[in-house]
């Protein structure tokens, strides 16, 4: 829908911010139209004439005791080029206003400011219209200098009173647009001082009063204070005349009534708001003149006492409601509070009157010092450019007919529907926009949430991440622990069979030795008994390959030594001793070959390392069981080498006994050969083992074992020949002081503190006892039992069957030992013999057969020397 033209008039073209037509205060000036301007070419306003209601020019005074001028130009204001704008310029920067024009007192005077700016407005009045000049500004900006003029130039008011009634007095006014009316005016000279409306013209009687027409009142009597009626004040006095001359003098002199007062920043500061009314009856036009006083600091201007601060806070009253009635206009308020001051009553019509426009001058001071004043004027200014008057509001002159009210209304209608239609169409284009930016609030919240589950996503596999990694590790020390588990698991059980193992060779071996000495003593029988061995010997070094790990065996040898003048038993060391130490032959001045011993006995000693306590002493315990297995073995193969393999001793079947014995040694050697690889494995480091001069020797103290057996038992030719001569006894008893030489300072395979000598006696007499005696070497904690058993594989074959018993110790007359307690008592119990701590007496009761020694008898008493 196009605007239509009454809609066209009601947005006027401004260049300050229009207001929306809502208030019923907007202004319409007239266009000034046909109005001449004597001053076109510098009056902007005669070429452009502006339509906005209120206009407001700045004049800026010049300061009085600038001497040099050119240094106007480096003060706090500047104009712009098109002489509307004003710059002011301070300590944190500078404002710009833009005003309808702008004057310095410096380069225009008075009438050429009346010129430029106020004529067009005066001249109009005239014609009918009315027109308001107000002067505004702070004291001493110059705001009575330019409406009545100083010295030397009129003011505003004389040059209007001019342009109205023409120039002279003999003139007599001016005809009226050529209609041969002589035009006057009628002149009210009013003061608002403390909030009263004074009358200047009342009680009046001057120099001039009563010429040229002019009423006064006759005589002089105090100012007249008025009431205000309606918009106007009541009973005011008025001047008529139409001699322009006449009547400026006249105002000139009830002006110099206004109440003034000298302050530190005006010495003749005006105390009292002035308006001058002139109104041309002839054709309606009126043109108020109106001087403010101006608003002001009260310790500033120095005002004391309470009747100037009264007097001050009247002004600035006025001033602020003023102020106030501008605002509420400019803003399109429902309310305008003209009644808050006597000045705003007075121009309510200046405001609300479409035929009447309002010109404000705002007088300034370019004084930096008074540059806070100055830019609120210009504020104050510049809120009243913002006022507009929309329509015509109709007074009660304005009598239309109900047709033209009718085409008056619906042409209103028509434009608020337009100024609807604009407002919908606004909205709309808002609500668009609104749109638009939720959208985009929407895409961004979205967006910032999708960032969030990311975020949120990446924190939950981080988590999800370590915990997997944790699962993981738990996994693999589980899995590692589980198979730690099992190998300990497999180890014990290996450990428990090996256990049980040796224990059930255990039980074999006394199940062994009960056969031995059970009547049934057929050697075949002792024959499968030791294959059975040989093959639990086998499963025994598996048990001891899985159970030593890093143990290392110590095969050790306990010596056993015949005595010297037993011509049938042979002195023999131990078999590392013997084979390491081939020193000892040479000086014993015989080989193991020829000198078989009676009895040699095998004992293996596993030492431990640091592992436990309780696997150590479990090894301790299965290491003396494995002693006295093997040494029992072998006695019992020493033994059976010893016999016919029919259970018979056949001296004359060597040949024939020959081949069997080497099935024996063979097997021997199976039995052995499970040691020696035994102690491959695990050489035994010790340091008494010596350095061995054959290389074959070297392999491990088992390997020699069996290579001693073998020797050994290729001797048991010679042991079962007749006994050694007298020579070979005597060497025998050298070989075994240089043997116990030996064993004093080397011991060998066991401590020798571990050993000890025991003499071994016949209870009979003592030529057999010379004849019968055997040193044995046994371990300390050796019972009778065990030597029982190494004194009957001692026996010769002729005394195999004698049966014996040890004597009561300690009495060598006691009774004998109980058989069955034999196995409780210590061999180190028995008493010491020649007096040597390491060497004890044992002394034998034959029981039932009689020695068969040759040449043997029993003892007839007990001696504790030998
Ligand atoms: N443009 C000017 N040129 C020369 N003198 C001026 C000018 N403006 C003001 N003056 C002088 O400054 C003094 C103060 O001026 P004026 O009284 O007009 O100020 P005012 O704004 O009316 O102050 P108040 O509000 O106190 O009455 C006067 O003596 C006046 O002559």
């Amino acid at each position: 829908m196009a605007p239509t033209p009454y809609q066209k008039s009601l947005i006027p073209s401004c260049q300050t911010p229009t207001k929306t037509p809502q208030s019923k205060h907007r202004l319409n000036f007239p266009n000034p139209k046909g109005s001449t301007y004597p001053h076109t070419s510098l009056n902007p306003l005669s070429v452009t004439p502006t339509e906005h209601p209120v206009e407001v020019i700045s004049r800026i005074r010049d300061l009085p005791d600038r001497k040099d001028k050119s240094s106007l130009s480096s003060s706090a204001l500047e104009i712009s080029g098109d002489g509307r704008s004003l710059r002011v310029r301070s300590d944190v920067g500078y404002r710009d206003f833009s005003l309808d024009g702008v004057s310095l007192s410096e380069n225009e005077d008075l009438e050429g400011f009346y010129r430029r700016f106020v004529e067009s407005r005066v001249k109009v009045v005239r014609s009918g219209a009315k027109c308001t000049i107000m002067m505004y500004g702070p004291t001493g900006a110059g705001k009575s200098h330019t409406m009545f003029g100083g010295l030397k130039e009129s003011g505003i008011v004389y040059m209007a009173l001019k342009d109205i009634l023409g120039e002279g007095d003999r003139d007599g006014g001016m005809e009226v647009a050529g209609f041969g009316i002589t035009l006057f005016v009628q002149v009210a000279v009013l003061e608002i001082y403390n909030e009263e409306i004074y009358d200047l013209l009342s009680g009046w009687n001057g120099n001039g009063a009563g010429t040229d027409g002019i009423a006064l009142p006759k005589g002089s009597t105090p100012k007249a204070r008025l009431e205000v009626m309606g918009r106007k004040a009541k009973n005011a006095t008025y001047i008529c005349g139409n001699e322009a001359g006449k009547i400026s003098r006249e105002v000139a002199k009830v002006e110099k009534r206004r109440i003034v007062k000298s302050t530190l920043l005006n010495e003749r500061s005006s105390r009292s708001h002035c308006v001058i009314i002139l109104d041309v009856p002839s054709v309606g036009g009126r043109l108020m003149l109106v001087d403010m006083a101006g608003s002001e600091n009260i310790e500033q201007a120095g005002q004391a006492g309470f009747e100037a601060k009264m007097q001050t806070a009247k002004i600035n009253q006025g001033n602020i409601a003023l102020k106030r009635v501008v605002e509420s206009i400019a803003n399109g308020d429902s309310h305008i509070p003209f009644r808050d001051s006597k000045l705003t009553m007075l121009l309510q019509d200046s405001f609300e009157d479409d035929k009447s426009k309002i010109l404000m001058i705002l007088c300034a001071s370019p004084d930096p010092k008074e540059m806070h004043k100055t830019i609120a004027t210009l504020e104050y200014g510049a809120k009243a450019k913002c006022i507009v008057r929309v329509a015509h509001m109709p007074t009660p002159r304005d009598k239309l007919s109900s047709e033209d009210s009718s085409a008056l209304l619906r042409s209103r209608i028509v434009a608020m529907n337009q100024f609807i239609y604009n407002l919908q169409i606004e909205n709309k284009l808002k609500d668009k926009e609104f749109n638009k930016v939720q959208r985009e609030l929407l895409r961004k919240e979205e967006e910032i949430l999708g960032l969030q589950s990311k975020l949120e996503l990446i924190e939950g596999m981080g988590a999800a991440e370590k915990e997997e990694e944790i699962k993981c590790l738990v996994n693999e020390r589980t899995q590692a622990l589980s198979l730690e588990l099992k190998e300990m698991e497999k180890r014990m059980h290996q450990q428990e069979e090996e256990l049980h193992f040796l224990r059930k060779q255990l039980e074999g071996m006394e199940s062994t030795k009960c056969e031995l000495h059970s009547p049934d003593r057929d050697g075949v029988k002792f024959v499968k008994r030791l294959a059975e061995m040989c093959v639990e010997d086998q499963g025994m070094e598996k048990s001891m390959e899985l159970d030593m790990g890093d143990l290392q065996p110590v095969h050790d040898i306990t010596e056993i030594i015949k005595e010297q003048n037993c011509p049938n038993l042979i002195p023999f060391n131990s078999f590392q001793q013997d084979c390491n130490n081939s020193s000892i032959e040479e000086d014993v001045g015989f080989h193991k070959p020829k000198f078989f011993p009676d009895m040699v006995c095998l004992s293996t000693i596993f030492e431990r390392d640091d592992e436990g306590e309780d696997r150590k002493s479990m090894d301790e315990e299965v290491g003396k069981d494995v002693e006295k297995c093997i040494g029992l073995n072998v006695a019992l193969i020493s033994k059976n080498l010893t016999e016919d393999p029919n259970g018979l001793p056949d001296v004359d079947n060597e040949k024939d006994s020959d081949s069997t014995r080497r099935t024996r040694i063979q097997n021997i050697f199976r039995l052995c050969g499970n040691h020696r690889e035994l102690a491959q494995q695990a050489p035994v480091p010790t340091p008494m083992n010596r350095k061995p001069k054959d290389a074959t020797m070297q392999s491990s103290p088992l390997s020699q074992c069996k290579e001693l057996i073998t020797k050994e038992i290729h001797s048991v030719e010679f042991v079962l020949q007749p006994k050694p001569s007298e020579n070979s006894i005597s060497r025998l008893s050298a070989c075994e002081r240089e043997t116990e030489s030996k064993e004093n300072k080397e011991p060998i395979g066991v401590e020798a503190a571990d050993m000890m000598n025991v003499y071994v006696r016949w209870e009979a007499s003592k030529e057999l006892s010379r004849n019968m005696i055997m040193k044995l070497s046994v371990l300390r904690n050796s019972t009778l039992s065990d030597l029982r058993k190494l004194i009957e594989t001692h026996l010769e074959e002729s005394s195999k069957n004698q049966t014996f018993t040890f004597l009561l110790l300690a009495d060598p007359l006691g009774a004998p030992v109980p058989m069955e307690k034999e196995a409780t008592v210590f061999v180190s119990k028995l008493p010491i013999c020649n007096n040597q701590l390491n060497s004890h007496l044992a002394c034998l009761r034959p029981t039932k057969n009689t020695v068969q020694w040759p040449n043997q008898f029993p003892f007839s008493s007990l001696e504790n020397t030998i």
